[in-house]
């Protein structure tokens, strides 16, 4: 398949055998362009309609020629939630729980493509910054490839389940002394000066596994496209591949529009908030970022420029929220609708109950919120916001005492 990578602000060309992150003229973020003619040519329109969503039943759409690193990631489940759509006042509500990926997040599906890239051009060690689970999902692909991998942690602020998975499927694991932001400096450097593949969001082939869940949302909801997508945003990777991926299927004429992007930060660490309401075209960096949601404890988003010009240019919004507003969403996704997420995950749902409160989003709206990663990724988080269990004598009348009253 032919497909080359592009400057997203100088417009310069690159080849795909290049070992590339970002424009060699001007430094702008790169993205991954294909000849669409070519793929609407070969496409089979049928089996797009009928085989079960997962990230390589688009392997049309995706830039490996080899047999890819997999685990079977994507096909994760797109569910109706009727009694959340309730209690937040809109029409029709989905969650997109990337929290069943295998390792827990939708990282597998950038890893997936970002890890066999890594083997196609002949790397033989990967790397990358982490609030953890970019490092989860890469120490799992590294293993299955059979590569070293090397992931930089910023210390005492990633959740338990990630780290314990970085470890156990073998990673080097260094903690840094700073935040992600210092880390992701770091191994961006590391990368430049070793012969190490850099698997962060700012690598294009990442993005584009990632671009899978826009196409899994449009398969599993009939070929129809939701009016508003909302999602939680970090290093802004995700909300920048998710509006490629619906793009490039009204560029094939597979369907006829595409959904307002709508990215939600928490008020500790929003540069892309801020942004976006002073309707800039670029962040002003935080120093320090701080909430509960560590997973996008990010002040310095490397995709920021791409992710601005996604909300812009799909007639969405960004939000930010409070740290007690997102564990409500937790709970509530959690105690109405059975699923289980990370603090992260649920400014989704937290972001959305606020811009319908305000009136920004209109109640007939029908909406898809991403939950990013599982509720089995920050086990200390829960402990800390769930009532304690109580602890009773071994019989049945104190038993009876703590069921009833
Ligand atoms: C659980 C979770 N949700 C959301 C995000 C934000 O995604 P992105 O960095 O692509 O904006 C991340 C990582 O950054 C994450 O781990
Ligand atoms: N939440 C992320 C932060 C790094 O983002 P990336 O998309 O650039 O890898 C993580 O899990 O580490």
């Amino acid at each position: 398949m032919d497909y080359y990578l592009k400057c997203i602000e100088c417009g310069a060309d690159f080849d795909k055998t290049e070992i590339i992150y970002t424009c060699r003229k001007c430094d702008g973020l790169l993205d991954v362009i294909y000849d669409y003619d070519e793929i609407k040519k070969n496409m089979d329109m049928e089996k797009l309609k009928t085989a079960p969503p997962s990230v390589w039943k688009y392997k049309d759409l995706l830039p490996i020629a080899i047999e890819p690193v997999s685990i079977r990631e994507g096909g994760t489940p797109l569910y109706k939630c009727d009694r959340l759509a309730k209690k937040i006042g809109v029409k029709e509500l989905y969650v997109k729980h990337e929290g069943m990926n295998p390792t827990g997040s939708f990282k597998d599906r950038g890893m997936t493509v970002g890890v066999s890239k890594a083997i196609e051009l002949g790397m033989k060690t990967v790397a990358c910054a982490s609030t953890g689970n970019t490092s989860a999902a890469l120490a799992i692909y590294g293993a299955k490839a059979g590569i070293p991998s090397v992931v930089l942690l910023p210390a005492g602020k990633v959740a338990l389940g990630k780290i314990g998975q970085a470890l156990m499927h073998g990673a080097k694991v260094i903690m840094i002394k700073g935040n992600f932001d210092d880390a992701l400096a770091l191994v961006r450097e590391l990368c430049e000066q070793e012969p190490i593949y850099l698997l962060n969001s700012v690598n294009p082939y990442r993005l584009e596994g990632q671009k899978t869940i826009a196409f899994e949302i449009v398969d599993q909801l009939g070929f129809k496209v939701p009016d508003r997508v909302v999602l939680p945003v970090g290093n802004a990777g995700n909300i920048t591949a998710i509006n490629k991926g619906f793009k490039e299927f009204v560029t094939l004429g597979i369907t006829d529009k595409r959904p307002k992007m709508t990215g939600i930060q928490t008020e500790g660490a929003c540069p892309i908030v801020k942004a976006y309401k002073a309707d800039a075209d670029d962040i002003t960096p935080e120093k320090n970022p701080e909430t509960i949601a560590t997973a996008i404890r990010i002040g310095d988003p490397v995709n920021a420029r791409k992710a601005l010009i996604a909300i812009k240019e799909s007639g969405g919004m960004a939000e930010s929220v409070t740290d007690a507003e997102l564990v409500q969403a937790q709970k509530d996704l959690a105690q109405l609708e059975g699923i289980g997420v990370e603090p992260a995950s649920a400014t989704s749902v937290a972001g959305l109950k606020k811009l319908v409160d305000a009136g920004l989003i209109s109640k007939d709206e029908t909406v898809v919120c991403v939950t990013t990663g599982h509720l089995l990724k920050d086990p200390e988080e829960v402990i800390s916001v769930c009532t304690e269990p109580v602890t009773v004598e071994a019989n049945l009348e104190a038993l009876r005492k703590a069921v009833f009253e």
